[in-house]
């Protein structure tokens, strides 16, 4: 087994990063990427590994379909900006993000009015608030967003029993991402009858057959989301997106424009607002420009193998 570790400086901040590394591994069935985020400690990350080691040395199900559409993810950026980069996305579907610490809520409103004249009538709007919400708060905001008309909320409020109170007093569909980060989430989001729908990510999931088996579990329609990947990650989301028995939306793999470079040179990103499923090899030269000496990602490799193992 190869092992690479990069680090892509990002176009615009996200999550609070800057940049986004991680490690690359090459097995008989191809490459996989291993980027858990950096607050994320090995328990977690044995999750992130276990996704990489399948597009390793296993491979993915067999696609049901050829092209996926995909959201414009358009970070907490000032509305010209947000309007710009939905104009220049060509998606018809867009995902804002909102409720982010230190803006108010005229940001929030002024963003998603800037991206609904960017998409017209006919495009769909999501928000995703990252549990930025009280419950109050939450009800509050929606009805006044719903104005430009909002497809769903992603993670309103932190918790499961929040988003079910908000679900309750609001006509916007709801859907749970941060709620769903491990195999048993799916089950208590489906009793607690907190969502419309289900935000998957292959990562945290551990693979595309683990995410699979959530969403079956789940039971609601999914949506598969990118962790802001290279395109080796997002062709593991990508696989997801394309085994599923139904997609009934837009996917969040639209992510390559966050990231200024790629590891491969035929990139996974969206035209005309859809992803062609297929899987890009890395690219020698490529990967050179972001290769990076890190002995701290080895480390966390081995610990999440360690996790793995017990
Ligand atoms: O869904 C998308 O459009 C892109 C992915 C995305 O927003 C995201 C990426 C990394 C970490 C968290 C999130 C999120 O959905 O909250
Ligand atoms: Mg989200």
């Amino acid at each position: 087994m190869t092992t690479r570790v990069f680090g892509i400086p990002m176009s615009l901040r996200f999550r609070g990063q800057t940049a986004r590394e991680g490690v690359l591994l090459r097995g008989p069935a191809g490459w996989g990427e291993f980027s858990p985020f950096p607050e994320y400690g090995p328990a977690e990350c044995a999750r992130w590994l276990a996704c990489a080691r399948e597009a390793a040395f296993e491979g993915w199900p067999d696609p049901v379909r050829s092209t996926i559409p995909v959201n414009a993810t358009i970070p907490a950026v000032p509305a010209a900006r947000a309007f710009e980069l939905a104009k220049a996305s060509g998606c018809g579907t867009a995902k804002i993000k909102v409720a982010e610490r230190g803006q108010d809520f005229a940001a929030d409103l002024a963003r998603v009015e800037a991206v609904r004249d960017a998409l017209g009538p006919d495009g769909k709007i999501r928000v995703d608030a990252n549990g930025g919400w009280d419950v109050d708060e939450a009800v509050l905001r929606l009805k006044e967003l719903d104005r430009f008309t909002l497809e769903y909320a992603e993670q309103p409020c932190p918790s499961l029993d929040e988003l079910a109170q908000v679900r309750r007093r609001v006509d916007v569909p709801i859907a749970a991402d941060e709620s769903i980060r491990k195999a048993e989430d799916p089950l208590r989001v489906r009793a607690a009858e907190a969502a419309d729908i289900a935000v998957v990510k292959v990562q945290p999931l551990g693979g595309v057959r683990a995410a699979l088996r959530v969403v079956e579990a789940c039971g609601l329609p999914a949506v598969v989301s990118s962790a802001v990947e290279t395109s080796v990650g997002l062709a593991a989301g990508l696989a997801l997106a394309a085994a599923l028995p139904e997609l009934p939306y837009a996917c969040g793999l639209g992510t390559m424009s966050l990231l200024t470079g790629d590891v491969v040179a035929d990139s996974l990103t969206p035209v005309a607002g859809a992803i062609a499923v297929r899987r890009p090899e890395v690219d020698e030269a490529a990967l050179a420009r972001f290769e990076i000496e890190s002995p701290e990602w080895v480390r966390r490799m081995e610990e999440a193998a360690a996790c793995l193992a017990r």
